[in-house]
């Protein structure tokens, strides 16, 4: 099998300013077709370092190689407009130069095909995920950048947009680096986590990732919680009022 192209690439990235480190000597690579989430808590540096791959913020040190000619579509995490200007979700859109066409296909493929003539303030948060989702989408992206893309947005919302970043991933077979504080709900659709506290404290795959005491130490309790998600192997049934019935020789564990 051929080796998946490599769209972006960080080797031992430093961001200082001031005299504070805030990304140290971090490593991370995004290849095409795979999903790459970030995770770490409040001010470990996880926009920064995005921003600095992006380009939007200089780095110190370290080394960056992106594929040449890479198109990336980046969803921001907090979108700044004057709630004084009314602008439809259309305007809004076509502000990158799109023409509708393209525009109302990106709605459609982010289910936001409605709101289209919607002002931009009137959202709701899930509705606002969307329409952002769908600005990333526009450029056609190689690499979908996505910085917590699920704020803001209902529990059962937040797992219908994890899904489709993933179905997006197959459609568009390109890569996606996210960031994202929702443990569990990233976890089943990701290749390689990578968590950060200023450095890179481990990375690999979920299932490598959270049995790491660096995971275990950062997450604590909410580990626990995943990894027992994560790793939920089945003791027992259940019949159809929900009730659990624990009979190990009737129910073989399965995964
Ligand atoms: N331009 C800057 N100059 C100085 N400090 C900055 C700058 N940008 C970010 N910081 C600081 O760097 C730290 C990391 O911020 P960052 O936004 O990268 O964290 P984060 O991991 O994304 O956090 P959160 O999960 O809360 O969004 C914060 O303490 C922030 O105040």
């Amino acid at each position: 099998m051929s080796e998946p192209t490599t769209l972006l690439q960080a080797k031992q990235l430093s961001v200082i300013r001031g005299n504070r480190t805030l990304v140290d000597r971090a490593d991370l690579t995004v290849h095409a077709g795979e999903i790459v989430t970030l995770i770490g808590p409040n001010g470990a540096g996880k926009t920064t370092l995005v921003r600095a791959l992006l380009g939007l913020m200089s780095f110190n040190s370290g080394e960056l190689v992106q594929q040449p000619g890479l198109r990336i579509g980046y969803m921001p995490q907090k979108l700044h407009i004057d709630p004084s200007l009314p602008l439809t979700v259309k305007r809004f859109l076509a502000l990158g130069g799109s023409k509708l066409n393209a525009i109302t296909d990106a709605l459609s493929r982010t289910g936001a095909h409605h709101l289209l003539e919607q002002h931009l303030q009137a959202l709701s948060g899930g509705e606002t995920q969307r329409v952002l989702l769908a600005r990333a989408l526009l450029r056609n992206p190689q690499l979908l950048v996505l910085d917590e893309p699920v704020q803001g947005v209902d529990v059962a919302g937040q797992a219908a947009l994890y899904t489709l970043i993933n179905e997006l991933r197959h459609e568009l077979g390109c890569g996606v680096l996210l960031i994202s504080h929702d443990l569990h709900l990233v976890m089943a659709n990701t290749d390689t986590v990578v968590c950060l506290n200023g450095h890179v404290c481990c990375q690999g795959h979920p299932s490598q990732v959270t049995v790491d005491p660096a995971y275990l130490e950062l997450f604590g309790h909410r580990a626990e919680a995943h990894i027992a998600l994560y790793t939920h192997h089945h003791d027992h049934a259940h019949d159809e009022c929900g009730e659990l019935h624990h009979d190990h020789k009737d129910h073989p564990p399965h995964a």
